[in-house]
């Protein structure tokens, strides 16, 4: 029996261009926890999570209470996280509008973390500990940002400014010819809904086959988003979180064919029943970094499954470890039919050696090795924690840095 011996967390911190969003802007660095997880006979599992101070801490009060635990006991797992946080008081975590399950949150890096120590056992890939794999590469969608040039004082980034249709159509023909990606999201919520519904029209025009999304995150009120779902019908293929909550998205929903699917308001296990009740949502996006990572977001799709609902994948700024872990769980669902959502193009630093998880036409292959199947770079880890270290971000704050140009800036939501 191989047993957990130690775990060492490093959050890091990774260069990240300046992409706006309905809350602000992106900090210049993005952080995130790489989680190694070792083991009595010298193996070592990874995984990757958030890296916000009170994250950390629970990720740390956790990690004392895993040696001893068998690397194939995933509900011993559960037990263990729910006990070290209930013991330390943690009832939410304060994420997102506080509506996730923390015991899911802070066990899912440790269980990509276990499933990889698994799969070095066993010389297997994790797609075939979740069932084996239903596709061999999974599409991920071009992920469109309005964004500034540079970030304030600093120097323009490759991609150049995206604050207008041709700017991003042009982002959008840059990430397709690079990357050969066959769905589109734009990231809305910035402009005014007419002019982001113009952006919508212009990448169709520019790519009539490919499928399109928009993501306000929330901006719009219930009149407005059913305004633009009667705009964008045979546009796009569904509209993300046009509307704040399970109440309002289901006032939408009665009034557009458009499906509406949502990162925001359902977010974990309690909030589908009301969701499914209401008919408020038609496609979920998993995100196995806060629905308990890949075997409880397995659970989830089928729930979908049960209740008619479709199933995406949603993204925030990661590495190559989520990257993996993304490619797997996606592989092995087979009522993940949609291109999945990732912020991977965004970024220029990595904690993984090169080379296991290139896109071509737009889809990753599923790594073969053992595990997730790629392997820590330590150098590259020791410079992003000390770019962690030196940076002084300690918690991911788009709208007090977004302040710091301008003062006066508020957070849009449901303001259009
Ligand atoms: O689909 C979404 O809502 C996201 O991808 C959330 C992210 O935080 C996105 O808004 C971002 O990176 O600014
Ligand atoms: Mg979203």
């Amino acid at each position: 029996m191989t047993r957990i011996s130690r775990i060492e967390l490093t959050p890091v911190a990774f260069a990240d261009p300046p992409l706006l969003n309905v809350v602000g802007v992106h900090e210049p660095f993005a952080l995130r926890t790489i989680v190694q997880v070792h083991t009595d006979d010298g193996l070592v599992g990874l995984g990757e999570t958030y890296a916000a101070d009170d994250h950390l801490a629970r990720l740390a009060a956790v990690a004392e209470v895993l040696p001893g635990l068998d690397v194939f006991d995933l509900n011993g797992l559960r037990r263990r996280v729910h006990d070290a946080l209930a013991s330390g008081g943690a009832t939410q975590v304060g994420g997102m509008l506080n509506l996730q399950d923390p015991v899911d949150v802070v066990m899912s890096p440790y269980e990509v973390a276990l499933l990889d120590l698994q799969g070095k056992q066993l010389d297997r890939p994790v797609v075939d500990l979740l069932g084996g794999a239903v596709r061999d590469e999974v599409p991920f969608s071009a992920y469109l940002f309005y964004k500034w040039a540079a970030h304030p004082g600093g120097e323009p980034g490759a991609w150049g400014a995206a604050l207008d249709p041709d700017g991003i159509v042009r982002q959008a023909r840059t990430m397709i010819d690079q990357y050969g990606f066959t769905a589109i999201k734009l990231k809305g919520g910035v402009f005014e809904p007419a002019q982001e519904v113009e952006v919508v029209r212009a990448l169709a025009a520019a790519f009539p086959e490919h499928k399109l999304r928009i993501d306000p995150n929330c901006a719009w009120t219930v009149e407005t988003s059913v305004r633009v779902a009667r705009e964008l019908e045979g546009v796009i293929e569904y509209l993300e979180d046009p509307t704040p909550g399970i109440e309002g998205m289901a006032e939408v929903a009665r009034y557009t064919k458009i499906p509406l699917a949502t990162n925001m308001c359902v977010i974990a296990f309690a909030q589908l029943k009301p969701a499914v009740l209401a008919d408020a949502v038609q496609v979920v996006l998993s995100d196995h970094h806060y629905w308990g990572g890949l075997r409880r977001s397995q659970l989830l799709g089928g729930i979908c499954d049960t209740f008619g609902m479709g199933l995406s994948m949603h993204s925030n700024s990661h590495l190559g470890i989520s990257l993996a872990a993304m490619t797997h769980l996606a592989a092995a669902t087979p009522n993940l039919t949609y291109a999945c959502d990732t912020h991977y193009p965004w970024k220029t630093e990595d904690v993984i050696k090169p080379g296991v998880l290139p896109f071509e036409r737009g889809s990753v292959r599923v790594p073969r090795g053992p595990g997730l199947g790629v392997e820590l770079d330590e150098d590259a880890l020791g410079k992003l924690h000390e770019q962690y270290l030196a940076g002084g971000i300690r918690k991911r704050d788009d709208t007090g840095y977004m302040r710091t140009v301008d003062p006066e800036f508020t957070p849009n939501t449901a303001r259009w």
